[in-house]
């Protein structure tokens, strides 16, 4: 059974005062299935993720009590940023295995509200390894700007080649309405924004965030009953390389290597076979590096590139089409489920005033923090 993403929708983006964690997972789901034409008992598998805002036990047990289902196959799953992405393969597993015909993929946090930022920030802060970083301070911005200065080091990565990242992913976020940072930014304001950890600015960083995203995942044969709009899930994979940041095998080189490999191979494609492309971007670094890694450019090519316009909406690579976690924005697990949502738009031509001109193949990259997990799909125009 060939799997395919038969619905996609997301809740609204930015500081949502009165949010609740599962009123944002429900308001999505129903967003959600409305998209896919699919009534909720139809639903016979429901994944979902994790909240810091309102941490459960068993999300997927409440999430399913909340919204009044019974799927016949349920599970939270965390692997990070990677989380989206993963509940994506997980449920085209599902699918392929004849265990479901309709997956429910669903992520949301009122973290922005829930905690406020310096709350956020600071539990994030908690993942750190409890006897070797945790007490010495290490944050999740300090580990990446450690990224960033070895790939400074040693493949002349500069400040501007990461301004322009932002940059370009703000210009995106201005076409979308609902992103949550849309005022201009120019390069001379993303260089001078103030230090959060050096080399990182203000800008390099991705935003905090409430809001919520939601997926259906079917198979094909399924799908064709309820909606037209189907895209289809050609491949994907994953790999988990280490924990935490003092075990990194590689301040330069990720698992995002082998990931897109995977999925690579799976689809029939190459990265030039991409017309899309939605990359984890916690920090501008980590796409950088990213990129790199997956092979869309050659090691110290991807930062020249970028400041000539190769992540532009006409560029040789369109990237983050939405704004990314760095301006559309960042809910934990929704974070990453807003890429996929974007690839779905785009492969659809719904885009509007991003819109890709004849986008037929995407590929949509989780990287679950510290660039441990790491999780690639590449969809395409069913
Ligand atoms: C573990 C995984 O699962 C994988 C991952 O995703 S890793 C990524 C996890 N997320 C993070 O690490 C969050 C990164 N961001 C941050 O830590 C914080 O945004 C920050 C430290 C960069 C700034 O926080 P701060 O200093 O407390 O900002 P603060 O002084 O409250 O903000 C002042 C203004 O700056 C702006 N601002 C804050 N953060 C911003 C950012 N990242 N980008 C742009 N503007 C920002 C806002 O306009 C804000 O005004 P409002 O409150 O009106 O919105």
């Amino acid at each position: 059974m060939t799997p395919v993403i038969s619905g996609a929708a997301d809740t609204a983006i930015g500081r949502l005062d009165g949010s609740g964690c599962m009123a944002l997972h429900a308001e999505a789901t129903s967003a959600a299935l409305a998209d896919a034409g699919l009534r909720a008992d139809e639903v016979d598998g429901v994944l979902c993720a994790y909240s810091l805002a309102e941490p459960h036990l068993m999300l997927s047990s409440v999430f399913n009590e909340y919204f009044g289902i019974a799927p016949s196959y349920s599970a939270a799953v965390q692997a990070g940023g990677a989380t989206a992405c993963a509940l994506v393969m997980q449920a085209a597993a599902l699918v392929r295995a004849g265990i479901c015909r309709n997956v429910l993929a669903v992520c949301a946090d009122n973290r922005l509200t829930g905690l406020g930022r310096s709350g956020a920030v600071a539990a994030l802060a908690e993942v750190g390894h409890p006897q070797f970083e945790r007490p010495y301070g290490m944050s999740i911005p300090a580990a990446y700007a450690l990224v960033a200065r070895r790939c400074m080091y040693e493949r002349g990565v500069t400040a501007e080649h990461l301004a322009a990242i932002s940059v370009t992913q703000r210009g995106h976020a201005r076409r979308h309405p609902k992103a949550q940072a849309r005022d201009p930014l120019t390069m001379e304001q993303a260089l001078s924004a103030r230090m959060i950890a050096d080399p990182l600015r203000l800008f390099d960083c991705c935003l905090v965030s409430d809001g919520g995203a939601a997926l259906v995942i079917s198979a094909a044969d399924a799908a064709a009953d309820h909606t037209d709009r189907a895209v289809s899930i050609l491949g994907y994979g994953q790999m988990n390389t280490h924990e935490h940041a003092f075990a990194m095998p590689s301040l330069t080189d990720f698992g995002c290597r082998q990931s897109a490999a995977q999925a690579f191979a799976m689809a029939g494609l190459t990265p030039a076979d991409i017309d899309v492309a939605e990359i984890y971007d916690s920090f501008t670094i980590t796409l950088l590096a990213e990129l790199e890694s997956i092979g869309f450019f050659p090691k110290g090519e991807a930062g020249p590139a970028i400041l000539d316009g190769a992540l532009e909406l006409d560029g040789v690579l369109p990237c983050n089409t939405h704004g990314g976690l760095l301006s559309y924005g960042h809910s934990g697990a929704a974070g990453g489920m807003f890429h996929i949502v974007e690839a779905v738009r785009q492969l659809r031509g719904e885009a509007e005033a991003r819109q890709v001109a004849g986008a037929e193949t995407a590929f949509v990259h989780g990287d679950g923090g510290i660039l441990s997990a790491h999780c690639s799909l590449i969809l395409g125009r069913a």
